[in-house]
């Protein structure tokens, strides 16, 4: 079975159903996130697991709010952000006629595809379905599609569940093939999180910055409490974290002879991360070099390479 795994995000003017519809993709599994997670540049808003597929919603600064439609010098960013996504959703809403707003991003999102290059694939999704009648749904369908060059226009509600489902395959269609990116279940994107990442890479990359410039990637991936604390109480941590590293040299360089300065780096990332946490903490530093998938310009960029 082939898994796929990457990004979307959701863009429209305001009020045009993007948080609702998020949450109904995600579900029950909701794992809406407080802070940054350390692997993208991008706030995740959800994620939708299945056993063939990861889905990582997540927001688009600029085009969210209606003042920065305004401000040229943000288009840049934005589109850098709708560049590193795998797929777009663009929302409209079924219940309203497509306006100004609607088509400034139209427009923003045609030049996603610079002239004869394929770009970031975008997919009209007409929103609130439930609130219009069929005949006036079809009308919409048909001004959507009129709007600009989209890879599929799907009517969905987010409030009855209607094609919630055929709208996660068609997104899931346009993902590469790949590994998950976050780990199932609840997505623990906590400060501690982030800031373990942080002690982890910052013992990793001491006196080897140099070699490391840009190569060096830490992602945690679990950290769990054993059942059972201590004798003296204090709760024991299960902390798992892997590195990505570019070249077989730089795996090398990070590990050291014999293993010796990897195990320098967890002792050192475990003293200050058991002060953190306030607990004993095992640490499982496992270093690996980035896959070909990974050697993808949009893959190395998220996990912060
Ligand atoms: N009837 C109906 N209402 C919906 C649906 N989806 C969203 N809404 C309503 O539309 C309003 C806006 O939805 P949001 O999801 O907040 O829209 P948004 O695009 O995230 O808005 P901003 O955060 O302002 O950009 C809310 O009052 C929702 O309850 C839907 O499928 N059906």
């Amino acid at each position: 079975m082939t898994h796929r795994s990457g990004f979307a995000c959701f863009v429209g003017r305001p009020n045009a159903g993007k948080s609702t519809l998020t949450n109904a993709l995600v579900g029950q599994k909701v794992a809406i996130t407080s802070g940054r997670p350390q692997t993208t540049r991008h706030v995740v808003r959800g994620i939708v697991h299945r056993d063939d597929a990861q889905l990582v919603l997540v927001d688009t600064p600029g085009l969210h709010r209606p003042r920065t439609l305004l401000g040229e010098r943000l288009n840049d960013l934005v589109r850098d952000t709708l560049t590193e996504v795998d797929v777009v959703g663009f929302c409209l809403p079924a219940n309203e006629k497509i306006g100004p707003g609607d088509r400034y991003i139209a427009e923003q999102l045609a030049r996603l595809a610079p002239e004869g290059r394929a770009g970031t694939p975008v997919v009209a999704v007409v929103t609130k379905a439930d609130l219009v009648p069929r005949g006036r749904l079809a009308e919409q369908l048909l001004a959507v599609d009129a709007l600009g060059e989209w890879a599929d226009v799907v009517p969905v509600s987010a409030r009855d569940g209607y094609q919630v489902g055929e709208l996660t395959e068609v997104l899931v269609g346009h993902l590469p093939e790949g590994p998950a990116l976050y780990p199932d279940g609840e997505l623990t994107d906590e400060p501690e999180q982030v800031m373990v990442a942080e002690l982890v890479r910052e013992a990793a990359l001491e006196g080897v910055r140099d070699e490391l410039p840009h190569s060096l990637a830490v992602v945690v991936d679990e950290i769990v409490e054993r059942e059972e604390p201590a004798r003296d109480g204090v709760p024991m941590l299960d902390v798992r974290v892997h590195m990505f590293v570019e070249r077989d040299s730089q795996k090398a360089i990070v590990i050291g002879r014999g293993g010796a300065r990897l195990r320098d780096v967890g002792t050192r990332a475990r003293t200050e991360i058991e002060a953190l946490l306030g607990a004993r903490v095992f640490l499982d530093l496992h270093v690996k070099v980035a896959k070909d998938w990974q050697r993808d310009p949009k893959q190395l960029g998220r996990l912060g390479f």
